[in-house]
């Protein structure tokens, strides 16, 4: 739930990364998002080391999108992980920050003509595709290029993992990849085989995120093993990757238990092992985690800005930022924690909506927070946001997007400025 390196002193003042609250505050403003450095690398050699250990050792693509800058490219680079990119924006990000693009799937339902002739020409490593039209649109132009793309296709194997339905993508119906019912994966599966410029290197199912049980990762390798057995059986052909995605759960909530990720991607390996033909190699397992490498490595700290308590005794404690800098409680209901800095001790909390500034009733950060009373000025910060919050950020009634600090030993570093009113004008035609 909290960074590795949080700690609280006697006075009930927090510091993460060897460094007070207080004085990133003071120092860069709020609401400020912080990263713990020591708790990225940790959480990102912890997968890289999982997916090592095996005959053939597997691949982490870190998925972009959970959050991603150009100094986040470069640690990624710097460990030797791979990535999950889903746009030419993040494409655009990792081979500025140096990433092998051998190393990178590119994903995503739609991927625009521009997106596709830019990353063939960049020698993207893996095309995870999506639909029968991109199949095509992508074998074209392959064949323009004299090239054969490498195609891993998403496949929908039917799995409902017990997570939010919008966070939810295993399930048939959803408008992710190609059913693995009434044949139509099959059409998909015939289609590569039978293309001119593309190869079928393997195939991927994500199922959802947040999953907090280990038994619905383990299903979603076997599904993908018994249908590669039915190609094995039919045509000779065995995958050379696996991919079942990310979606490991992490500690929102102090109650919340997720699975040890390392222990579900040594089961996954060895069951690839077991599913393998005799005259096969295992295919090369990958796994895309997001959240759980990034969402309890950060942290926002805001500034409470007013006070009030309706007729009714409801208690609100209003803060600088909101659904703005984080947008997860109004869309998925998701629920954070907080404290409040210099009060982390205090034993008379009282029942409060934490609220943001923004200009809509939903913009509620936490809407049962159990606080200690909040005075004007003081710092709250809320755990667990590192990831989908920067990475989902607007720019909603215009209100600049916060910097986001990484702290290093009693260092902090700028990750990402923080936006200026001037450059929320700066497309605008003068
Ligand atoms: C295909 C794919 N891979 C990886 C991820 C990362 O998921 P998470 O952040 O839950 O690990 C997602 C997002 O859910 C995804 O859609
Ligand atoms: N953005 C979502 C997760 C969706 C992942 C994309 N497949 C979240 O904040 O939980």
């Amino acid at each position: 739930m909290v960074p590795e390196t949080y700690q609280v002193d006697a006075g009930g003042h927090i510091t993460i990364g060897g460094m007070r609250i207080e004085d990133l505050a003071a120092k860069f403003g709020t609401p400020l998002y912080v990263f713990d450095y020591q708790t990225l690398v940790n959480r990102l050699t912890m997968f890289q080391s999982a997916v090592s250990q095996s005959a053939v050792p597997g691949m982490v693509a870190y998925a972009a999108k959970a959050f991603f800058t150009v100094p986040m490219g470069r640690l990624i680079q710097s460990l030797g992980l791979g990535l999950d990119v889903v746009s030419g924006g993040e494409l655009f990000t990792a081979l500025a920050a140096g990433i092998d693009p051998q190393r990178i799937m590119f994903h995503g339902n739609v991927k625009t003509p521009e997106e596709i002739a830019w990353g063939l020409d960049r020698g993207v490593g893996y095309w995870v595709v999506d639909s029968l039209d991109e199949l095509d649109q992508l074998d074209q132009a392959a064949g323009e290029r004299h090239q054969e793309a490498a195609v891993v296709l998403r496949l929908t194997p039917g799995i409902d993992a017990h997570t939010h339905a919008f966070i939810r993508t295993g399930h048939f119906d959803s408008k992710f990849g190609f059913a693995m019912a009434e044949g139509i994966s099959d059409r998909a599966v015939e289609r590569v085989l039978n293309a001119r410029h593309l190869r079928l290197a393997g195939f991927h199912a994500h199922i959802g995120s947040q999953i907090l049980e280990t038994e619905p990762f383990l299903a979603n390798a076997e599904a993908l093993l018994r249908y590669s057995r039915s190609w094995y059986d039919q045509k000779g052909w065995w995958p050379e990757v696996l991919d079942i995605g990310g979606g490991f759960g992490v500690r929102y909530q102090p109650d919340d238990d997720p699975p040890n990720p390392a222990a579900i991607i040594q089961t996954v390996q060895s069951l690839l092992a077991e599913w393998t033909p005799a005259t096969q190699r295992p295919p090369r397992l990958i796994v895309e985690p997001g959240r759980s490498v990034v969402a309890e490595a950060g942290v926002t700290i805001y500034t409470v800005r007013a006070r009030k308590t309706t007729p009714g005794g409801h208690g609100y404690v209003a803060v600088d930022g909101g659904m703005g800098d984080n947008i997860r409680p109004a869309l998925y209901q998701a629920v954070y924690q907080a404290e409040i800095d210099g009060k982390v001790h205090s034993d008379r909390r009282i029942p409060v909506s934490l609220v943001g500034r923004y200009c809509e009733s939903g913009d509620v950060l936490i809407p049962q927070a159990h606080l200690p009373a909040a005075d004007v000025g003081d710092r709250v910060v809320v755990f667990g946001t590192g990831a989908y919050n920067y990475a989902m950020a607007s720019t909603y009634n215009r209100v600049p997007r916060p910097a986001v600090v990484v702290v290093r030993e009693g260092q902090p570093t700028v990750w990402v400025r923080r936006e200026t009113w001037q450059d929320l004008i700066t497309l605008d035609n003068p």
